[in-house]
């Protein structure tokens, strides 16, 4: 049982029942017609508040199930996804010229992703509807974490992923025992051919632009982050929300948790949405900086997460953003590269390129005048660092090759002035 009213075209308007639609609006089709999950609100606020919410024992993202779109909760896989920690980062925060910053680390997901919230739903969502097998496209971590979940959950996952996804994201796949196709194409190409093996195999897709329960599972991260600074900083939140964008999914269900928890009288106010992207691939940007529809172009970035050159949400993750407030920024990826380090040495988190490219943006950001110096911010860091160790690694350099000598030991110290 649900708290779902209907789900509703973010294109048309037009509003279905969950048993009239499985995935998109049948007027408007997959490329406009997503659709929005709509709540009951009075009822959830019964369920879901702060006296239910001290009283949970549930620590992860299932204790905001009256939030979300399951029917059979005895479905729901045993990995732990979710309530992941946030962190106060003052080093940080001096570097960046910011009042306050904190750091949510999604990389704790049993992935090491952000998107194991979304998978998680998604599993549940395929043996709900008792499907034989469930898809996704992906640049690797949507994959690495749905075929973690289908495999807690014993359901058999195909897989299309761009030829250039990062080694550790494709080995998790294939460890989890996922069927996988290297798209020896780009992601866009690899999108478009899980779409028709959907459609022609009958298998549940859960891609999250087009399936609407998914962002329901993402969403789960700004639930948390309410209810974390409740308890941290009563009465308060973070001026900025910031999160790196590539479909759009991710920033579109960031607001979405926050707009319901301000909805539900968790948060004071609504904070502003900084969405990060890269110089090499900014649709949003550039729809936003210029006030256009989307054109898809291309997609040239090390972050291989954001690597999108057609957002499959771009209505979603637009909206986040216009209607906080918020902005878009672009930045470099020696940025990129600079804030992987910056991240770790400030806090101890090891963020894979577009889960420490929050940091770059908030930088940029300020630099530009956008985020004002008396300002806080929340950076979501969507992905663990062992993710992608090339990149890492160009981020951080190689190491001193010695000898097993303590005179080649002594002679690095003196070079290295470290001692
Ligand atoms: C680590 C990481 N950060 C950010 C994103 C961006 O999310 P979206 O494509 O939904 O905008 C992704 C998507 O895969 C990701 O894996
Ligand atoms: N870059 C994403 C794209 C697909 O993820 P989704 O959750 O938006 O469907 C990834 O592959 O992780």
């Amino acid at each position: 049982m649900t708290y779902i009213t209907s789900l509703k075209c973010v294109h048309c308007g037009r509003e279905y029942t969950p048993e009239q639609v499985t995935y998109y609006c049948e007027v408007c089709g997959y490329h406009d017609g997503i659709l929005d999950v709509i709540y009951d609100y009075d009822t959830v606020r019964r369920e879901l508040n702060p006296e239910s919410l001290a009283r949970s024992t549930k620590y992860s993202m299932w204790r905001y199930l009256p939030l979300l779109p399951i029917n059979n909760p005895g479905l729901i896989p045993h990995l732990q996804v979710g309530w992941t920690p946030l962190y106060e980062a003052p080093g940080l925060a001096g570097e960046l010229g910011v009042a306050r910053c904190w750091v949510k680390d999604e990389g704790r997901n049993p992935t090491a992703s952000f998107k194991d919230r979304a998978s998680a739903v998604g599993v549940v969502k395929a043996l709900e509807q008792k499907a034989p097998r469930i898809t996704c496209a992906s640049t690797g971590n949507a994959a690495s974490s749905l075929a973690g979940f289908a495999a807690a959950a014993g359901l058999p996952a195909t897989i299309f992923v761009p030829g250039r996804a990062p080694a550790a994201k494709v080995a998790q796949l294939l460890v989890y025992g996922a069927q996988v196709f290297s798209v020896q194409g780009t992601y866009d190409q690899a999108w478009e051919l899980c779409m028709q093996a959907s459609a022609e195999f009958g298998w549940y897709n859960r891609n999250c632009a087009i399936n609407p329960y998914l962002i329901e599972g993402k969403k789960t991260v700004s639930l948390e982050l309410a209810e974390q600074f409740m308890t941290l900083t009563p009465g308060s939140f973070p001026d900025w929300v910031v999160v790196a964008v590539g479909d759009g999914c991710t920033i579109g269900g960031v607001w979405k948790g926050l707009w319901e928890m301000h909805r539900l009288g968790f948060i004071p106010r609504l904070p502003k949405v900084l969405g990060v992207q890269a110089e090499g691939c900014k649709p949003f940007v550039t729809a936003w900086q210029e006030n256009t529809c989307l054109v898809p172009g291309e997609a040239n970035t090390l972050a291989d997460s954001i690597a999108v050159g057609h957002p499959r949400n771009f209505c979603k993750g637009m909206k986040g953003v216009t209607e906080s407030g918020g902005a878009f920024v672009a930045v470099s990826d020696n940025d990129i590269l600079r804030s992987i380090t910056t991240l770790a040495r400030k806090t101890g988190v090891f963020g894979e390129p577009a889960g420490a490219a929050g940091v770059a943006g908030v930088r940029q950001a300020v630099a530009a005048g956008m985020i004002r110096p008396d300002e806080s911010v929340a950076i979501i860091v969507t992905g663990n660092g062992l993710k992608d160790i090339q990149n890492a690694i160009c981020a951080a350099g190689q190491p001193v090759s010695v000898q097993p000598d303590i005179r080649e030991v002594r002679q690095a110290v003196a070079a290295s002035g470290k001692c």
